[in-house]
């Protein structure tokens, strides 16, 4: 059968990237992406944005929702001090194994715990089967209506605590107008509009980052 897009993606940065280098991991997909497939990676311009929250946050416990085929989670793991820990949760099987060798081919592979299944179904498990406490930063980028569900199942989890970080693509486009409504109105968020393009595109999109405040 003809390969997914996703393997299509992989074997451009097998083809153009080196093995060990995140940054030639990064331009392969893009150029991929910009100039054969779009595919919905948080893509260069975004990724900027990202970059620049990341490295000021300086995260040590890191969730992803949606890895995709781990672009984001390349461009996130290269920033990590060491002993940070990342965790991102991937629903669909196909793309979690594409990001692996992603993920593997930037080798990062020891930075990153990727998780197989639903984020409503990992977040309640997240505590006791990883250890961890609470995330420094959550980067929000899968299912669009799953964002507010998902926030608010953290907070209830308490792995959302004062001065946790959320950060959410396409807040614009495709859009998630109820999380946007409920972090923009909530006295326990200070929140913020990154302004951007949805990746690849002069469409308009951008990212949403979002500091809770505490109860
Ligand atoms: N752990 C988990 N739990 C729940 N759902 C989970 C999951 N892990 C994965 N999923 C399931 C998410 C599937 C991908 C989500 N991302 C998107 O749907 C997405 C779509 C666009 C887009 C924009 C304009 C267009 F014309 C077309 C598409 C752009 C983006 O940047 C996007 O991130
Ligand atoms: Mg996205």
């Amino acid at each position: 059968t003809r390969k997914s897009r996703p393997q299509r993606l992989l074997k451009a940065v097998e083809g153009k990237a080196t093995l060990g280098d995140p940054q030639s991991v990064i331009t392969a997909i893009d150029h991929f992406c910009r100039h054969k497939e779009w595919a919905m990676n948080v893509g260069d311009e975004k990724g900027s944005i990202l970059d620049s929250l990341v490295i000021e946050l300086s995260p040590v416990n890191v969730l992803e929702l949606g890895t995709y085929c781990g672009y984001s989670t390349v461009r996130i793991a290269r920033l990590l001090p060491p002993g940070a820990r990342f965790i991102t949760l991937e629903f669909n099987p196909d793309y979690a194994a594409v990001a692996r060798q992603v993920i593997g081919w930037a080798g990062l592979e020891d930075k990153v715990q990727l998780v197989e299944g639903a984020s409503g179904d990992w977040i309640p498990r997240l505590r006791e089967h990883f250890g961890v406490q609470m995330f420094d930063l959550v980067f929000l980028d899968h299912w669009k209506d799953q964002y507010l569900p998902d926030t608010k199942q953290l907070e209830e989890c308490g792995l959302i605590q004062k001065g946790t970080v959320l950060l959410a693509d396409n807040v614009i486009c495709p859009g998630t107008p109820d999380y946007l409504k409920y972090v923009r109105n909530s006295p326990h968020y200070d929140s913020r509009y990154y302004r951007s393009h949805l990746e690849y595109t002069k469409v308009e999109d951008g990212l949403e980052k979002s500091v809770f405040l505490g109860f």
